[in-house]
């Protein structure tokens, strides 16, 4: 088949990765001039790691793997209140560091050159309209030029164009954004001190405020600003208005103690600074037509879930199966319908399930503390959880969640082309062997 991918991020990466390799022609088209490989430290979880080592993968994501090894949460001194280590032990469920650590551009680039020369990638471009005519997609281009392809993927993100397109003009968008919850990204230049370790450190202020600071490298520091606000200043902040943003952001964490000062003149001299409102996306079908959507564009789990990389590598793996197990043969093309159907079902109570309760009730942020004795009994809250070794990612993340469903065997979700599979993992093993040298 020929197929269209739009957009080049993970799921986008993940999913030529796949289709690439059952010999499909794959075209992806991302947006952004050129590979958008920013963003800060993404994390993979369960069946994400199974996927990472079916593409043969591990060895070169371990060799750009962040360090961190834990995650710690202060008080307003800076006095360590509870630490939880990341799970090394390879069983059981990740903590909240998870022990397949990376960050977002490491993850991109690592996906990309495993891709390279098979699938063409085209930078600067995106799909400004598509109409379905005898079986097949025909694609306008920004700029006017036209292809036709047998599918088209939407892999463009939570705010995906593809998804709009898919559902229609009249319809309303299946993003719901999560009751004024909203994470501020961006690096401060920061020097590691003699004995410093490479911890995630949390601080939580009264007014449902949180501040997250994570080393991955020794000269810089990653700062996560996550907050509810019903600020009108933020609300009213367009996305993408770094000025305003900031401006909101500086303005709401006014007073909110231990090293808010030093990060909010940091956030102010950021060039990587980057806000997200925290969403949900949800979709009755994930498909229509020849049109079908992958990782945030279909079933954004929002990253309070910490499961949105595991959730677009796995969906990725399962909708190129699904390909591989209708549309293998030559004349079977038309089988994409049965494709597409089965991808929905197969992977569709696995999202059920990470996806359950996030739009009503927002996790963690809704049980965040407004007021500064409130935040003094979470402390020993999570003094004592980390005391008693309890397994505090369990509640607030998602990777738990998911009981019942199983990741399709490597060899059952690619039947008709395994030798083809085994011949490539085995041209993985020997790249990453390389990179790693
Ligand atoms: C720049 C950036 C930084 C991020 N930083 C973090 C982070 O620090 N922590 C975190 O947890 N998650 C972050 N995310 C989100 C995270 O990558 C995803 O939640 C998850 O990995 C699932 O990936 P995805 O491929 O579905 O979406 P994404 O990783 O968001 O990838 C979508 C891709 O589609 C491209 N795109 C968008 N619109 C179009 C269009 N119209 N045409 C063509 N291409 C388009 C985007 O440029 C991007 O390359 C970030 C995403 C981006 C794009």
């Amino acid at each position: 088949m020929k197929v269209l991918i739009s957009g080049a991020g993970i799921a986008g990466n993940a999913l030529a990765f796949w289709l690439s390799k059952l010999g499909h022609e794959v075209i992806v088209v991302e947006w952004f001039p050129n590979l958008r490989a920013t963003g800060l430290q993404i994390d993979l979880r369960g069946p994400g790691i199974q996927v990472l080592r079916r593409m043969g993968l591990e060895e070169a994501f371990r060799a750009k793997a962040a360090p961190e090894h834990g995650f710690q949460i202060v008080d307003g001194s800076g006095r360590r209140r509870a630490y939880f280590p990341a799970n090394k032990s390879g069983k059981g469920l990740q903590s909240l560091t998870s022990d397949f650590e990376i960050m977002r551009g490491d993850l991109c680039h690592l996906l990309h050159h495993a891709t390279e020369g098979r699938a063409t990638y085209v930078f600067g471009t995106s799909i400004e309209s598509y109409e379905e005519k005898d079986s097949v997609v025909e694609v306008q281009f920004a700029g006017g030029r036209t292809d036709t392809f047998d599918l088209v993927v939407g892999a463009d993100g939570q705010w995906s164009k593809t998804r709009k397109m898919m559902l229609g003009p009249d319809a309303p968008d299946a993003l719901y954004l999560l009751g004024g919850v909203y994470t501020a990204y961006f690096t401060m230049p920061r020097p590691i001190e003699e004995g410093e370790e490479y911890i995630a450190t949390a601080y939580i202020a009264p007014g449902r405020r949180g501040l997250f600071l994570r080393r991955h490298s020794p000269d810089t520091v990653q700062v996560y600003m996550g907050c509810t606000s019903d600020s009108d200043k933020l609300r009213g902040a367009r996305r993408g208005d770094m000025k305003a943003e900031k401006e909101a952001l500086a303005e709401f964490y006014q007073g909110a103690g231990w090293r808010t000062r030093e990060i909010v003149k940091a956030m102010r001299e950021a060039d990587d600074f980057y806000c997200e409102r925290m969403c949900l996306v949800k979709l009755d079908a994930w498909s229509r037509g020849r049109v079908t959507l992958v990782g945030d564009a279909g079933y954004c789990p929002s990253a309070t879930t910490g499961m949105g990389t595991t959730c677009g590598m796995v969906g990725a793996y399962i909708l190129a199966g699904e390909i591989a197990r209708h549309c293998g043969g030559n004349d079977t093309k038309d089988d994409l319908a049965g494709a597409l159907k089965a991808y929905d079902e197969k992977f569709r109570p696995f999202m059920d399930q990470v996806q359950k309760g996030v739009a009503s009730d927002t996790g963690m942020w809704s049980s965040m503390p407004t007021s500064a004795f409130g935040v003094g009994v979470l402390n020993c809250i999570m003094g004592l959880v980390s005391f008693l070794r309890l397994d505090l990612a369990k509640w607030f993340l998602k990777e738990d969640a998911v009981k019942d469903w199983k990741l399709p065997e490597a060899r059952s979700n690619f039947p008709l082309r395994s030798l083809y599979f085994e011949e490539f993992t085995t041209q993985c093993h020997v790249l990453n062997f390389q990179s790693a040298n």
